[in-house]
């Protein structure tokens, strides 16, 4: 696998060991690459190092770290209440809108006629359309718009917006990243008059950030603005349960202590930052899975088999039947996240002096888990460049065998993703439909292996391509 944020901290835990020490500029930073080290760091740190990336609403530090973090008072309060709607219980409830998103996607992909289809596109439609619906109460309709394959070069409203979430995404940690954000990991403290300089010089990366900043963040405000109003009028009524409605509740709640800390400006952050957690490393696992599985027919077949066997095509999976009905379609989720993990690095910082494996870290420390690291190492993933989903068998002596924690797609501890059984419930449904429907193959436009881009989380550089045949309509 070509990943070279990932080869670097690959050979550096070869040469050095599971722990390894050096500066970042003035910034003391230490990369683990140990399942049990990661662990105890994982479990132990609250906070995240987040000073060098700009939230594309406030210009400040991205606020979802900073509000979650264990230095601000609203820490417990926030995280608590977002945790909250993201329970399995709660979780089931947004199956209808996921499923609608899903049908959508499905009718564009029956219709198109293009010979090709761009899946990481698609999906990251999908995916922002599902946040929508569920944690805004907003229909952005980027799938039921989508008119090309090709769309990323159109320069509509929509296709604005996914630009947008790409571009953020994008954020790399190359030469090619906005110029700003690389001073902001060297010497923070030029950060801003920086950014402020560059902003004004066009074809600067800071420049195009901001053009995009100011349709966006119109857009994240009206969000709001709207969802204010709703909240307002279910003092009459029964209170909605999602992500906007938590944020803004827990704002009002205590007498309005909150009220000062979280701005109008901050909860739009919240919600852009949120959209961006919950819509691109979902499209990105999907069209990892999609990949995967077309490049194995062995696989593939397994797994159609497995899906067949659920009943008629008509019938939409409950949560339970998502949850326990599909173990094949677990191991190869499992194995996907682990062969293209999104997140190949977690970042923590030391909130005060700690010592970890007999190292003194210093208050402010910054602590990187290589979790792409964790998942090839072989002690835990025998022949670790092999696709085989069955390594996840529950039954099987390699998974009895593995440390548990040598496998962390979606991070550890108290900062560990909220949003895992929603992405699941997500992932399975959509596969489910599609492999009920549709066999996959890759197309001649697609590099093979797909290179990949290392920004804030991994993305396939030139897209999943795939061209699909429908399958004959079955009768169970
Ligand atoms: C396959 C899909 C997903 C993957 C692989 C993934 C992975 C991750 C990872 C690795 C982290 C950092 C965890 C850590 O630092 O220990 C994270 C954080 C987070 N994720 Fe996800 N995620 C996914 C989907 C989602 C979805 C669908 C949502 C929301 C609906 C979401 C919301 C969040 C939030 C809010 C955080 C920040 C938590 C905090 O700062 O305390 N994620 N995710």
């Amino acid at each position: 696998m070509a990943m070279y944020g990932v080869d670097i901290f690959s050979s550096l835990a070869k040469q050095y060991g599971p722990i390894y020490r050096f500066h970042l500029g003035r910034q003391p930073l230490v990369i683990v690459a140990d399942a049990e080290l990661c662990r105890e760091v994982g479990m132990r740190f609250k906070d995240f190092p987040c000073r060098s990336l700009p939230s594309p609403i406030t210009g400040s530090p991205l606020l979802l770290k900073g509000l979650f973090s264990s230095r601000g008072p609203t820490w417990s309060a926030m995280r608590n209440a977002v945790t909250s709607i993201y329970q399995p219980t709660h979780v089931g409830t947004h199956l209808p809108a996921m499923q609608t998103c899903i049908e959508t996607l499905t009718h564009y992909i029956s219709t198109t006629t293009d010979d090709v289809v761009h899946f990481s596109n698609l999906f990251l439609r999908m995916t922002n359309d599902v946040i929508g619906k569920t944690a805004f109460g907003v229909d952005f309709g980027l799938i039921s718009t989508t008119n090309s394959t090709a769309s990323e070069e159109d320069d509509d409203e929509d296709s604005r917006f996914i630009k947008h979430i790409r571009s953020t995404t994008s954020l790399k940690m190359d030469l090619t990243a906005s110029f700003s954000t690389i001073l902001g990991l060297l010497l923070p403290i030029l950060q801003e008059p920086f950014r402020h300089l560059l902003r004004r010089i066009p074809g600067t990366a800071d420049h195009q950030i901001d053009i995009a900043n100011a349709t966006l963040k119109e857009t994240m405000e009206d969000i709001v603005a709207r969802r204010v109003r709703e909240v307002a009028d279910e003092d009459r009524g029964p209170a909605k349960k999602d992500f906007l409605s938590v944020i803004l509740n827990v704002r009002e709640a205590k007498g309005g202590k909150f009220k000062e800390l979280i701005t109008d400006d901050h909860v739009s952050a919240l919600t852009y930052e949120h959209l961006l957690a919950g819509s691109t490393a979902t499209s990105f696992t999907l069209a990892a899975v999609l990949y995967l599985v077309a490049k194995h027919p062995e696989v593939e077949e397994r797994l159609q088999r497995e899906i067949d066997g659920f009943g008629p095509i008509d019938v939409v999976p409950t949560p339970i039947e998502l949850r326990e009905g599909f173990p094949y379609l677990d191991q190869v989720l499992k194995e996907s996240m682990r062969f293209y993990t999104s997140s190949p690095l977690i970042a923590r910082e030391a909130d005060h002096d700690v010592e970890i494996a007999g190292y003194k870290l210093p208050k402010g420390t910054w602590v990187w888990l290589g979790v792409s690291v964790l998942h090839n190492d072989p002690k835990n993933f025998p022949e670790p460049h092999l696709f085989r989903p069955e390594r996840f068998d529950p039954d099987g002596d390699e998974e009895r065998r593995r440390n548990p924690y040598s496998y962390i797609p979606f991070g550890i501890g108290p900062r560990e993703c909220i949003g895992q059984r929603f992405a699941i419930q997500e992932i399975k449904l959509s596969l489910v439909h599609l492999y009920q429907r549709f066999i996959f193959r890759c197309s001649p436009e697609m590099e093979d292996p797909p290179e990949l881009e290392y920004g804030m989380t991994h993305k396939f550089k030139h897209g999943v391509k795939l061209q699909v045949v429908k399958r004959g309509v079955k009768v169970a």
